[in-house]
């Protein structure tokens, strides 16, 4: 039996009092990459700073890797979307080195072990050639390389991605979706990665989480990105095609 990664059952988070995700119910089985999608403020960071036990549920319940949330912090690898740029004088180096004692600034000793988890986090985001250089001398990608790095270090069992793929070239932006992928695979974590361009995760992602008007709807990517599917999740006209070469176009007034 597929053990299960996330369980929501009827959940209503608010925010200033303002309903953001209502009576949400889904399960995510272990070992699935997820894409999480939406337009502007559908609650895809609500969602996963939920996950995160940064948020409370105002109803329903909610379980991350067996245990309520903000039970599990230790074996999930977070990646806000709100990526503050403190630290310029660091190197990428320390960054990653920093989340080996905790997420605190400060150069702590580092075992073997430990330099071979930041060396692989950094293999894996493409991203070694970072790690010299002071943060305040990177490009926002590259930044959010080493970023995506941090969220790997320690083999966590559940990533929680918000928009790892923002401010990423398209090359890039691929290259990195499948590297993870690849490592999904390979380890048998679960991945929840919010993005906006869904064309980045296809042929990489199992299932697609689609976030709007406060309602969601999770399946694979020929059940959830229909015309249909949308449009009632949107409660209005939402036309969904693919062009010869595959990639999905959504297109609507109300985007
Ligand atoms: N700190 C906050 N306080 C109050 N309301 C908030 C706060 N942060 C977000 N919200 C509101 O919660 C709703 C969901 O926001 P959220 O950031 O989860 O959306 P999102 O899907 O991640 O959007 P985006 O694609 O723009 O990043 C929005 O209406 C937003 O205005």
């Amino acid at each position: 039996m597929r053990t299960e990664a996330i369980r929501c059952e009827h959940v209503t988070v608010e925010r200033s009092g303002k309903t953001v995700l209502a009576d949400m119910s889904l399960s995510i089985p272990a070992g699935q990459f997820v894409g999480l999608f939406g337009p502007n403020g559908a609650g895809k960071t609500t969602f996963l700073r939920t996950l995160m036990g940064l948020l409370p549920l105002q109803q329903g319940h909610l379980s991350v890797l067996g245990q309520p949330p903000g039970a599990r912090t230790a074996d999930i690898g977070y990646m806000p979307q709100n990526r503050n740029a403190n630290g310029a004088s660091l190197t990428g180096w320390d960054l990653l080195a920093s989340g080996m004692s905790g997420n605190r600034w400060g150069l702590p000793w580092l075992s073997h072990g430990d330099r071979l988890s930041i060396q692989e986090a950094l293999d894996i985001a493409d991203a070694t050639d970072l790690a010299a250089r002071r943060l305040g001398e990177l490009s926002g990608g590259e930044r959010q390389r080493l970023l995506i790095a941090q969220a790997l270090i320690g083999s966590p069992r559940l990533l929680l991605l918000d928009e790892p793929l923002a401010s990423l070239d398209p090359v890039r932006m691929r290259d990195i979706a499948e590297r993870l992928g690849a490592l999904v695979k390979q380890r048998g974590m679960t991945v929840l990665c919010s993005a906006h361009d869904i064309n980045a995760l296809m042929g990489v992602m199992d299932s697609v989480l689609y976030v709007a008007r406060g309602r969601a709807r999770l399946g694979n990517v020929d059940e959830v990105m229909t015309t249909d599917t949308l449009s009632a999740l949107y409660g209005a006209p939402v036309e969904v095609c693919r062009t010869p070469s595959g990639r999905l176009l959504v297109s609507a007034d109300v985007l």
